[in-house]
């Protein structure tokens, strides 16, 4: 059903761009009433046989969308304490020593990791990603990124890594996912203690007990005053972190010349043939290439995507810049983002007994510091995205909503981040309160689609300036408004078909 839409995507997208909003808005509800035959598959939902009966069509009760999780009392343990503190070492002992489990990362690499671990002290785990999918003979365990959580199976023990990420404007929708429809005994999240709250208020509503444990740091990470100053100062261990491509290349390159190593690169679009072999020597055994005596790789060049969690051979953190271009601006890194990427100096256990962290530029030094010494601001809102088959109920119970209002209706649900504390807000959020939240929908990891979304993304943030222009003509105002609505429509679109 849904690639039966993904086929039409240019076909819309041009529409939207050239046609009347008439047109447009005819062409979705065609399109909608074309897909009845989904109906049964929707069904099966509908008539779940267990005790408990849900309201699948509620879009604001979303834990109600997960019956077989919900057949359960699950046990939830919150490990949440500063990075290297032993939170996912200790969930994952509970994983390795249960019948069936499943780790949820948040990156491809974690997962591999994780995998790995698990099949080196025999427990037959399976690799499941975006990109690949490698089953062990005799297998009850998964390690998975976190979009391919299974919410169908019943484990006895889950784990979901960096449960911060709940509160991530693009991807925090399958965390909650994860959160609510994992149907486990015992679920261990691993994370900030900034997302404790939330998740407390999140699980009094699914009725789980939920105990929390809280971690100390295992190795000292030290700030330094100074900056790197010249590249000549690279030493062995050190992780320069960059936030693109070019830049990534450029200081690899630099480093090559003025600083006499040889640098691995990391970054999360990295041919796959690339990536795999690089993290097989990455993560081989905690030695990564740039540690590793017998390599001459020592330095390591990597994107913020290092942040989340991975375990490296890193002594030092050097931030090539504290701003970053997220897609709509070039902002400051935030506080998590700051803590979580300064983290990975001086792993327990690697080779390097205490971490240290730096800039590139002094003036980076000040916010560096800053942010080290500060909590991670509380989280108040989790991601959610409504499936496709709950759009569907939804429009059974409206059957006089063509597709294009069933979209209009979930696109409020889906950009404006769910806060349980306010559930009824967005049930009656306004079209227009909801834009102001709209926010970059780069759900999208496939790297085509991730391009079309830029590009969607930078038009739907031009538009209104556009629209203020006063080389605009009075009649161009209209169109430009409603391209601008048909954009986050054909945003959704592409998510739904991902
Ligand atoms: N008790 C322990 N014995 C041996 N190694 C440990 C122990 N606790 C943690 N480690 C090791 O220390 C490193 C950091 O631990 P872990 O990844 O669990 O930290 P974390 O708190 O989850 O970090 P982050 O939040 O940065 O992901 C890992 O390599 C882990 O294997």
């Amino acid at each position: 059903m849904a690639s039966f839409l993904l086929r039409h995507n240019r076909n819309l997208f041009a529409c939207s761009l050239f046609g009347n909003k008439e047109h447009f808005r005819l062409y979705f509800q065609f399109r909608f009433q074309s897909l009845g035959a989904a109906a049964n598959m929707v069904h099966s939902y509908s008539s779940s046989s267990g005790s408990i009966r849900n309201d699948f069509t509620d879009l604001t009760c979303p834990h109600s969308w997960y019956p077989k999780a919900r057949e359960k009392h699950r046990r939830v343990i919150l490990h949440v304490g500063p990075t290297n503190s032993g939170k996912t070492y200790h969930a994952l002992k509970q994983l390795e020593s249960s019948a069936s489990g499943i780790y949820c990362g948040p990156l491809r690499l974690l997962a591999w990791e994780i995998a790995k671990r698990l099949n080196k002290v025999q427990v037959p785990c399976d690799l499941i990603t975006g990109q690949e999918r490698e089953e062990v003979d005799g297998a009850n365990h998964k390690a998975v990124t976190v979009e391919m959580a299974d919410v169908s199976a019943d484990y006895q023990c889950a784990v979901i890594d960096e449960i911060q990420m709940i509160g991530c404007t693009t991807r925090g929708y399958s965390f909650t996912r994860a959160l609510l429809g994992i149907a486990a005994d015992e679920l261990h999240l691993c994370g900030d203690p900034a997302a404790v709250p939330l998740i407390q208020e999140i699980l009094k509503i699914t009725g789980d007990e939920v105990e929390v444990q809280f971690y100390e740091r295992l190795s000292p990470l030290i700030p330094l005053n100074v900056p790197l100053g010249s590249f000549s100062n690279i030493r062995n261990g050190d992780c320069i972190v960059a936030f693109s491509r070019k830049e990534i290349y450029s200081l690899k390159k630099r480093i090559e010349k003025e600083g006499n190593h040889l640098c691995s690169v990391v970054y999360g679009s990295l041919p796959p043939e690339t990536r795999t072999r690089q993290f097989k020597v990455l993560l081989g055994l905690q030695a990564s290439m740039f540690n590793d005596a017998s390599s001459e790789f020592d330095v390591l060049v990597a994107s913020d995507a290092i942040g989340m969690g991975l375990n490296l051979n890193i002594s030092r953190i050097i931030f090539s810049s504290t701003k970053k271009f997220d897609g709509f601006e070039v902002r400051d890194l935030t506080v998590p983002e700051i803590k979580q990427i300064a983290g990975r100096a001086g792993r327990y256990g690697s080779n390097f007994p205490e971490g240290q962290v730096t800039c590139l530029d002094e003036d980076d030094l000040p916010l560096l510091h800053s942010s080290l010494n500060s909590p991670s601001p509380i989280l108040e809102r989790a991601g959610l995205l409504p499936t496709f088959d709950l759009m569907y109920m939804y429009s059974r119970l409206h059957p006089r909503y063509g597709f294009y209002q069933i979209l209009v209706k979930c696109i409020c649900l889906f950009v404006f981040p769910l806060s349980i504390a306010s559930e009824k807000k967005i049930v009656t959020a306004s079209y227009n309160e909801v834009a102001k939240h709209c926010i970059p929908l780069n759900f999208i990891f496939k790297s085509l689609n991730l391009k079309i979304l830029r590009c969607l993304n930078i038009l739907y943030y031009y538009i209104p300036k556009l629209h203020y222009s006063p080389f605009i003509f009075k009649y161009c105002r209209h169109i430009f408004l409603t391209m601008r609505n048909y954009l986050k429509i054909i945003s959704l679109l592409i998510v739904i078909n991902y």
